[in-house]
């Protein structure tokens, strides 16, 4: 009854002796500094909560229910349908932050980081009665767009009772005028760091003086040195007096990072860290050891043997994405799929976001999917191409097994990218990944397919070469060499899985910035036979004699990988391994698309300078004409095979048919002798005619039934035509 009556009592409370009670609880009860609220045993459920009997006020530190926490009843309102119990890093970090202390905090991914932020920024301005004159009392940074939408979203669930302005400024939008006449009067302001800075620079009367709270969510990527630049021009205009929470799955232990934000005696919360896991304990990581130019095999062969389950693919370059994305869905898997990349308008990533909220289906994206977003019942997390790091892997397979959900990814490792596992399994806490065999004979070959589709729509021929060059480049910037190593990679194999038939060139710019001087020396040493030419030489591929070469193999192998040598041992035809051995006869350059008269030469972009490639090419434009032509006479083998196989199957179908219908036609021909008579002389001509015609549509039918079958959609190419493009290939070539 007392308590009812103190419940009632609270109701009607002011807002100003709401704010005065929870000023002096917080007061009363704060926490000291440096303790871990989880290591303090909550009260019961039901026991009191707020001011007690004596004046004094119950515990907070420790509870594990919203509701015991010393907020507004406003956001208690917020919170109730939806949240009642408390998450460890907020069960951590509310407790302190509350009480207006800088925060570290870090938890494992789909841990609800993002609550132990937006509640301290609701109310540390709801305690201080923020309103519109006063200005951006509090910015929260992030560093996608749909992040920072995400948030956006999540704030409106929590301060939807308060009278607080929020505002989400993100770049792309076009509005970026109209946002300057409100954005000084918003509160709260959920942004990317580029949009801000612009209203910073741009924007008169824009000033962040009276800020209160400061949040970087995935902290350790905006004090990368990605957002060095425009994070530092931000926090130059911020005051030095004001609370700053970091959130992170993977949190910046660099005292010069943290130096920039001058935090104040923060408090370092990383809730996991005694767990023997970096990652969600209910998912589970396998990783496979894939060869180069079997990765798209291998996840085309996924995609379709896991056609309901919701999963996310990630590439590492927009281009690759595009790629991939077009391609297979001229293939038809039978699930829809989606792409997700930072060169996509603002408006339609927005929507391919929500869309993949709601719909089982598959996306392909960049990285710029991989940190913060909770895409819900994702089942899959697909990585064809290596993370960056390990804090890259943490974020990316943390788009599944969010939460309490349940979730599986899979992480391709090319032979050179092995050393990635290694650092996995020596992570601390642990990843527990495990390396699993690639089941070969359950691998669809796709390039041939892949090659049909390039030929059939041009602009996707543009596209693949972009992808690879990309690629290329994307590896070679990274920092890692000992799993980033382009002369590692078997890029005419690659580029052949891709659907290519000549090896794309990169620029001579771009082959500068890879080492030049150590590959010319290189080549020197090892094979004097070395072309002269240098803006036709590629990449120079570091070639070991074979023997070391194999040597260098066996050493590097570690338990873990051994049950792959069968896999790796099947033939050369079946898998390109590392490092690619090269044949004395051939010549160290892995592109000579120079033909006798033309040149055919593509530019940073891929584009080819000179006319298209089919059109011009003489023999000498080719790579190593002997193997292109070997592949694809093998290819034109296969789809003549197929076809054949098919032409007999559907042969069969048809002579059942037109058995069935045969004897059909007789039978009907027994009846409608009686009934002729009911015919006029034009109905009987239409008779055998329109059975003509339906005789023929129903073969169309059939075959459009076949290629269902096949897994082939109607639209998709048919094999025919992949033999008559993969012939005009062929052809082109002489
Ligand atoms: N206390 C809670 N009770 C129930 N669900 C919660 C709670 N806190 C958060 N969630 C839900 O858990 C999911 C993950 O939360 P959130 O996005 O904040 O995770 P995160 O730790 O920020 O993840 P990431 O590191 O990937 O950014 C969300 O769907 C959120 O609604």
């Amino acid at each position: 009854m007392r308590k009812v009556k103190n419940s009632r009592k609270q109701l009607r409370l002011s807002e100003s002796e709401e704010i005065q009670l929870l000023d002096q609880w917080i007061e009363a009860q704060k926490p000291d500094s440096g303790t871990n609220p989880l290591a303090i045993p909550p009260p019961p459920p039901d026991a009191p909560v707020g001011m007690k009997q004596d004046g004094g006020f119950t515990p907070f530190a420790g509870c594990k229910l919203f509701r015991q926490l010393p907020i507004s009843r406003k956001t208690k309102e917020g919170l109730k349908p939806k949240y009642k119990e408390m998450s460890e890093i907020q069960r951590a970090s509310l407790p302190h932050s509350l009480c207006g202390r800088d925060i570290l905090g870090a938890a494992k991914t789909g841990s609800g980081k993002t609550l132990a932020f937006i509640i301290p920024v609701v109310e540390k301005l709801y305690r201080a009665r923020w309103g519109p004159e006063d200005g951006v009392g509090s910015i929260i940074i992030s560093p996608t767009k749909e992040l920072a939408g995400q948030l956006f979203e999540e704030l409106k669930i929590i301060g939807k009772n308060h009278t607080l302005s929020a505002g989400l400024l993100i770049g792309g939008r076009k509005d970026v005028d109209a946002e300057k006449d409100s954005v000084s009067s918003l509160n709260i302001l959920i942004c990317t760091p580029g949009r801000l800075l612009q209203h910073m620079n741009e924007t008169a009367n824009f000033e962040c003086s009276q800020l209160q709270v400061l949040v970087l969510d995935e902290a350790d990527r905006m004090l990368d040195k990605k957002f060095k630049g425009e994070l530092d021009a931000i926090i130059s205009q911020l005051p030095k007096r004001r609370q700053t929470l970091l959130f992170s799955a993977t949190q910046t232990k660099s005292v010069k990072d943290l130096a920039r934000l001058s935090l104040k005696d923060p408090e370092y919360i990383s809730v996991h860290a005694e767990s023997t896991t970096a990652t969600p304990e209910q998912l589970k990581q396998v990783a496979m050891e894939v060869a180069l130019d079997q990765k798209l095999n291998m996840l085309w062969s996924f995609i379709k043997s896991h056609l309901r389950s919701k999963m996310i693919v990630f590439l590492s370059t927009c281009k690759q994405v595009k790629f991939v994305y077009e391609a297979f869905r001229k293939l038809r898997p039978g699930i829809p799929l989606k792409c997700l990349h930072g060169n996509m308008k603002q408006n339609t990533r927005m929507a391919v976001y929500l869309d993949f909220c709601e719909t089982t289906s598959v996306l392909f994206s960049t990285d710029v999917a991989s940190r913060g977003l909770d895409f819900p019942s994702v089942d899959w997390v697909i990585q064809v191409d290596c993370p960056e790091d390990v804090a890259a892997y943490i974020h990316r397979v943390g788009r599944t097994a969010r939460f309490t959900s349940a979730g599986n990814s899979l992480l391709f490792l090319a032979p050179s990218e092995k050393a990635m596992l290694t650092k996995l399994h020596a992570a601390e806490p642990k990843i527990p990944i495990i390396l699993r065999k690639v089941k070969m004979e359950k691998i669809e070959q796709i390039s041939g397919a892949l090659a049909s589709v390039l030929v059939k729509y041009p602009d996707m021929q543009q596209l693949a070469i972009r992808a690879f060059i990309t690629y290329v480049r994307s590896i070679n910037h990274q920092k890692d060499k000992d799993i980033f190593d382009v002369s590692r990679l078997p890029l005419e194999e690659y580029s052949a899985s891709l659907g290519l038939h000549i090896t794309p060139k990169i620029s001579s710019k771009s082959q500068k910035m890879m080492n030049r001087k150590e590959l010319v020396d290189e080549r020197k040493i090892k094979n004097k036979a070395v072309d002269e030419d240098e803006d036709a030489i590629l990449f120079s591929i570091k070639q070991m004699p074979n023997g070391n070469n194999s040597d260098a193999r066996a050493e590097d192998e570690d338990d873990i990988l051994r049950p792959l040598n069968s896999f790796m041992e099947r033939g050369p035809s079946e898998l390109a391994v590392l490092p690619p051995i090269i044949s004395k006869k051939k010549k160290l350059k892995i592109i000579v698309d120079r033909p006798a008269r033309t040149k055919v030469k593509y530019d940073e972009d891929g584009n080819p300078i000179v006319a298209s490639s089919f059109a011009i090419e003489s023999p000498d434009t080719c790579l190593e004409p002997e193997k292109v032509m070997e592949r694809y006479k093998k290819m034109v083998l296969e789809v003549k095979q197929r076809d054949k196989e098919d032409k007999l199957l559907q042969r069969q179908r048809l002579r059942e048919k037109r058995t069935k219908k045969k004897n059909k036609l007789k039978s009907s021909r027994d009846d409608d002798e009686s009934d002729d008579d009911d015919l006029s002389e034009s109905e009987r001509e239409v008779g055998p005619k329109n059975k003509k015609i339906r005789f023929e549509s129903d073969e169309e039918e059939d075959e459009r039934k076949m290629k269902k079958v096949k897994g082939l959609d109607a639209d998709a190419i048919s094999l025919a035509e992949q033999e008559a493009l993969a012939l005009k290939l062929l052809s082109s070539m002489h």
